[in-house]
């Protein structure tokens, strides 16, 4: 299969800082890829380079088989805050840009379905929520079937359902072959809705992989909480040395090797025993591991 975007060490810095730093990535046809990273890790300049916005100081990127730009009527963009005119309806500003793309604007209405605008699609975008322009953004990203959609933090000020419905209309196109690469700082969402996740950290690359492979990666420690029936937390403690009394229950960090060995030695007990909770690792001590690793 051919990957719709790779990259080989990449470099781009802007005088002194060094915005991206020997990265290297691929994302194939059909991949939901999630771009996570600090305020200032290099996640909009890596998308502005593949977008051939700006060139890179070194190192080779093909998108769609082409050069960055040369490929553009198969890339999509949706930027944070998408800005349009306010004066214009939801159906003039998206069969605007389908006549730019020198696509037949018949098309526009059924766009704007697809993306939940059609009851508003003959307001002006000025009387639109947050929500509302999002779509109109997302809408106009869609427009020519694009094989690649880069997507910079494209739920932030959506609700809860409206990042619902944008993830299944993200499915579908992904279903159709599309690749996706998308922003976000929201981590529970994107761990839940892509297929692997990317971790830039002061512009290198620290982890790549999907949730369980960086949880083994990772392999931080795994919490257990122990609750003892009636008077027995004593014998517990003196079971288990490392535990500690917490949230009027017992507390017990253990490495991942340690865990089923500590499992079997509270199963023992288990007559002591009235409650145990295991608590992997989150996504966000995962992401926090690998932003912190090289001592930022
Ligand atoms: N045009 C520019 N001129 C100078 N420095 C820049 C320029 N663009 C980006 N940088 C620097 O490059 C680094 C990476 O910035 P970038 O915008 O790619 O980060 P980001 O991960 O997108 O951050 P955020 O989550 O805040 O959007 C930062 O140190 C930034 O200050």
């Amino acid at each position: 299969m051919t990957s719709t975007l790779t990259i080989s060490h990449l470099t781009k810095a802007f005088g002194g800082v060094k915005a991206l730093s020997d990265v290297s990535l691929a994302v194939e046809p059909g991949e939901r890829v999630a771009l996570l990273g600090h305020n200032g890790a290099g996640k909009s300049t890596l998308m502005k380079v593949i977008l051939g916005l700006i060139a890179p100081d070194g190192g080779e990127i093909s998108v769609c088989g082409a050069a960055p730009g040369k490929a553009r009527s198969k890339v999509a963009y949706l930027p944070e805050n998408a800005a349009f005119h306010s004066a214009l309806t939801g159906l003039e500003q998206i069969t605007y840009y389908m006549r730019l793309r020198g696509e037949a604007a018949s098309g526009a209405m059924e766009l704007l379905d697809r993306v939940g605008l059609g009851h508003a699609a003959k307001r002006r975008i000025g009387t639109y929520s947050k929500g509302m322009r999002q779509r109109v953004g997302l809408a106009q990203a869609l427009i020519g079937h694009p094989r690649l959609l880069v997507l910079d933090e494209p739920t932030s000020g959506l609700d809860p359902v409206s990042r619902r419905d944008f993830y299944e209309l993200l499915d579908g196109l992904a279903a159709d072959g599309a690749s996706i690469l998308l922003s976000s700082h929201a981590l529970t969402e994107v761990e839940a809705r892509t297929d692997r996740l990317l971790i830039l950290s002061g512009g290198r690359m620290v982890a790549e992989g999907s949730l369980p492979e960086l949880r083994r990666e990772a392999a931080l420690p795994v919490s257990m909480q122990i609750t003892a029936l009636n008077g027995y937390d004593t014998d517990i403690m003196a079971a288990l040395p490392d535990a500690i009394r917490l949230n009027g229950g017992l507390h017990l960090s253990c490495t991942q090797e340690d865990k089923l060995a500590t499992l079997a030695r509270i199963s023992a007990m288990q007559e002591k025993v009235a409650d145990l909770e295991v608590i992997p690792p989150s996504l966000e001590d995962i992401y926090s591991h690998f932003s912190r690793r090289d001592g930022q």
